[in-house]
């Protein structure tokens, strides 16, 4: 089998959220897929009423084939220091018409305010690698763990897109969506997550500088945290940039223009349109926009997410003997 689903960004594509079909009937939520972590939680009738405000929950006890896994529990803090924690249901859950029967669906009882805050996000759908699954005492599968076994081919791929809806496909690599050759490079999954090595980058049309660092491809993330000498160099080419502690980063002028970054992995050449590196303005008045960026100073690895991602058509491929990374132009 092979599926596809439409993934719908949020204002200022600070995050895509993607229909997933839970239970029998089915309870449609729209959820956060994210390659940077492993668990698959839902807004769910266990939370206190308080702490829904818009979001879709799943109740278990309307789903006929919901099953509870006794004695188990989760619990998760996000990069941003979020968080999460609840109990687990087994039950069908459908992604673009690839069905798992008995997936882990973890039900909160208790979500951080930020959760609370965004109202088109029903929970998130761990992609990473299921050693970073927080279920205790006995960890559960990812969605894609669960699936690959049923796929065509054990890959699914990421094409985000600026400001409009883009695709997450599982099982097949749709040659329409992407330019030229995929160029992979090798993932190291010993970490959980989908980690590989860039060899470096070139400002606008500056010679490209042979630069190697480390990253994971996280669609979970909104912005791109890479090293920060790589980042004072883009932001020299920006008239008015400079760091701002308030904003915990680099701002702007809405008004200045912004050079492409260009980023090399692999064979191949991935160019980040300056637009996309404007994220957006810090306040109403339109004046400063904050950098989509960004330092990755103390996370010890540099963090690509949607601002690079939706640059490249991106193959997630888990061939079990090797992991890798595809990433094409489109
Ligand atoms: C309110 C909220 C907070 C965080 C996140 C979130 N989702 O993925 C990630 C990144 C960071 C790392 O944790 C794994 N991937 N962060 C989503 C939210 F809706």
């Amino acid at each position: 089998t092979s599926g596809s689903a439409k993934t719908t960004p949020e204002q200022y594509d600070i995050q895509y959220l993607t229909p997933v079909d839970i239970g029998s009937p089915p309870q449609t939520l729209n959820l956060d897929f994210d390659s940077g972590s492993s668990d698959l939680w839902v807004f769910s009738s266990k939370m206190p009423s308080n702490s829904v405000q818009g979001q879709t929950i799943y109740d278990p006890s309307k789903s006929k084939t919901a099953k509870e896994v006794k004695g188990a529990s989760w619990n998760i803090t996000y990069g941003d220091k979020s968080t999460s924690k609840g109990v687990v249901y087994r039950d069908t859950v459908t992604v673009g018409n690839v069905t798992v029967q008995a997936q882990g669906v973890e039900a909160a009882t208790q979500v951080s305010d930020q959760f609370t805050r965004d109202a088109s996000n029903d929970g998130l759908l761990g992609l990473a690698f299921s050693g970073l699954n927080t279920v205790q005492p006995q960890q559960e599968l990812t969605w894609f763990d669960n699936a690959v076994k049923s796929l065509d081919h054990p890959v699914w791929t990421a094409d985000l897109k600026y400001h409009k809806a883009g695709t997450y496909d599982f099982g097949v690599i749709n040659k329409s969506k992407y330019a030229g050759k995929i160029s992979y490079v090798n993932a190291n999954s010993t970490t959980g997550f989908w980690m590989f090595g860039m060899s470096g980058y070139s400002v606008g049309n500056s010679t490209f500088k042979p630069s190697p660092f480390q990253g994971i491809a996280d669609t979970g993330t909104t912005l791109a945290l890479i090293p920060s000498p790589i980042v004072q160099d883009y932001y020299k080419a920006v008239s008015g940039a400079k760091v701002d502690p308030f904003q915990g980063g680099y701002v702007f002028p809405c008004s200045a223009r912004l050079p492409n970054f260009v980023l090399g992995i692999g064979q191949t050449k991935i160019t980040i349109p300056g637009k996309y590196i404007n994220y957006a303005p810090i306040d109403k008045s339109g004046k400063t926009c904050f950098g989509g960026l960004q330092s990755d100073d103390g996370v010890g690895f540099s963090i690509i997410g949607d601002v690079a991602l939706k640059a490249a058509f991106v193959v997630f491929d888990a061939t079990p003997a090797q992991p890798r990374l595809g990433w094409a132009q489109k």
